[in-house]
Formats: structure tokens, sequence, C-alpha cells
């Protein structure tokens, strides 16, 4: 399993009490599978995400990604999993305007403290993950050049960039049409399944989620058995 959460609470302070936001979560995400997660608005969907991103620390229970369990771990330790471990798509495609789509790639891998010798790989790396996302003929643009859709492939591209066995994607598809959504899902599902990540969708959307390997329903806080 690359990604393990067990018996998972989160609360957050809410006036003189707390307020659960994650109840008892359990989930297991196999490598190279798709797991979607939906549910209504405040339902602790983006809570998930950021307990399983290591960004938020649980009250109490176990997160585990890729075989590594995050209790007990420094910030420093948690930023070196995320980064070596993590791959994460936000809702809104936060690239940096003065780059191109190759870039963008590349600047994750100098992030990772890569020396000169390897800038060349990592250039050839993001021109290959361009390619995976249907952008080839794209490197070159910046993103008012590119589409919403072409962005946020952009987007997913970057989070590959450093080859994270967890991936974790939410609402990916907002601020996109229903056919650009779907064809989002589907690059999303060929990825997971291409470079064998364990994928966490958050959604709103139940349209078009067939692909999934499983689909989990969360309310107030607790995930539901899988449906699918
Ligand atoms: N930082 C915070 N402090 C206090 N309460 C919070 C905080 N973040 C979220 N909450 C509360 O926790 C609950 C779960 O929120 P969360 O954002 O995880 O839900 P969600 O399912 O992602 O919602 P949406 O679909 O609207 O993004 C909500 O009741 C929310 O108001």
């Amino acid at each position: 399993m690359s990604l393990v959460l067990d018996d998972v609470t989160l609360t957050y302070p809410d006036g003189e009490g707390r307020l659960t936001a994650l109840d008892r979560v359990g989930l297991a995400v196999p490598a190279g599978s798709l797991t979607a997660v939906v549910g209504p608005s405040g339902s602790g969907k983006s809570s998930l995400l950021a307990v399983a991103a290591t960004l938020i620390t649980p009250d109490g229970g176990r997160v585990c990604v890729a075989g590594t369990a995050t209790a007990g771990l420094s910030a420093a330790e948690r930023a070196v999993l995320r980064r070596r471990s993590i791959g994460i798509v936000f809702q809104q495609p936060n690239l940096l305007p003065s780059l191109t789509a190759a870039e963008q790639l590349e600047v994750m891998a100098r992030l990772d403290g890569r020396r000169t010798a390897a800038r060349r790989a990592a250039r050839g790396r993001a021109r290959e993950l361009l390619a995976a996302v249907g952008l080839a003929d794209r490197a070159d643009r910046r993103p008012h050049q590119l589409s919403g859709g072409q962005r946020q492939r952009v987007n997913i591209a970057r989070a590959l960039m450093n080859e994270p066995s967890v991936l974790l994607v939410d609402e990916p598809t907002s601020a996109l049409d229903h056919e650009r959504g779907a064809a989002v899902l589907d690059l999303l599902v060929r990825l997971t399944r291409d470079r064998g990540t364990a994928t966490v969708l958050v959604t709103h959307d139940r349209g078009h989620l067939d692909a999934a390997d499983a689909v989990r329903e969360m309310r107030d806080g607790r995930l539901a058995a899988p449906t699918g």
C-alpha cells in the first residue's frame, strides 16, 4: 500500500469546543490505483487531503506514505517526504506567470537540490511528462498562452516531476467544462496506471467516476465503505 490512513481523527478549534473534521477515517490506496472521494461541501474532503499530504498532523490515528509512518517526523522530515514521495494538484493551477510550461516542471527538480549536471536530465523528464499530458507542442508557452485545461495539465505534469508514490488531487476539474473535465479525469487515470501512483482524487462531480478503482463517500467527517 502506498498510502494508508488508519483510524485518523482530526479536530479544529471551534468556539469553546472542537469541530471534528475527520472521524476515525480509514483509507488504503495501492500503487497504480485511483480512489475518488466524493461528498458535500464541508464534509472533510480537503482535510483528508491535507492530512494525507502531511500538511496537517491529525489528533489521532496513523498516516503512512510510501512505507514511511509519519508520526513523530519533524517538520523538516515531513517536507522531505512530501518533496520525494507526494505530488499535489490543487484546484487552481498555481503556475508561475513568467515561466514556460517546461520551466514550471524543471523548477521542481531544482528545488529538490539537484546539481547542474542533472539539469539536462530534468529537462528531458519535463519534456517527457509534457508529452504524456498531451502538451509536447506547448512546452515553450507561458501560462497566459495556454487554455484553462492545458494549464491544469501542466499542473498535473508538474506534480509528477519528482516521481511521487502518492498523488493527491483536489477538484481538478472545477474550473473546466464537462468535456475538458472528463479529459482531465481520463488523463489522471492513465497517469496513475503508467506511473504507478497511489492517487486520491477529491471531487464534487460524480459525473465521470466510472474509471476510478474505488469511490468513497465522505459525510460529516466519516468515510463510508467503498462503493465501487
Ligand atoms: N482551519 C480550519 N479551522 C476550523 N475549521 C475548519 C478549518 N478548515 C476546515 N474547517 C471545517 O472543517 C470541516 C471540513 O472542512 P473541509 O474543508 O475539509 O471540507 P470539504 O469537504 O473539503 O469542503 P469543500 O467541498 O467545500 O471544499 C468544515 O466544517 C469546515 O468548516
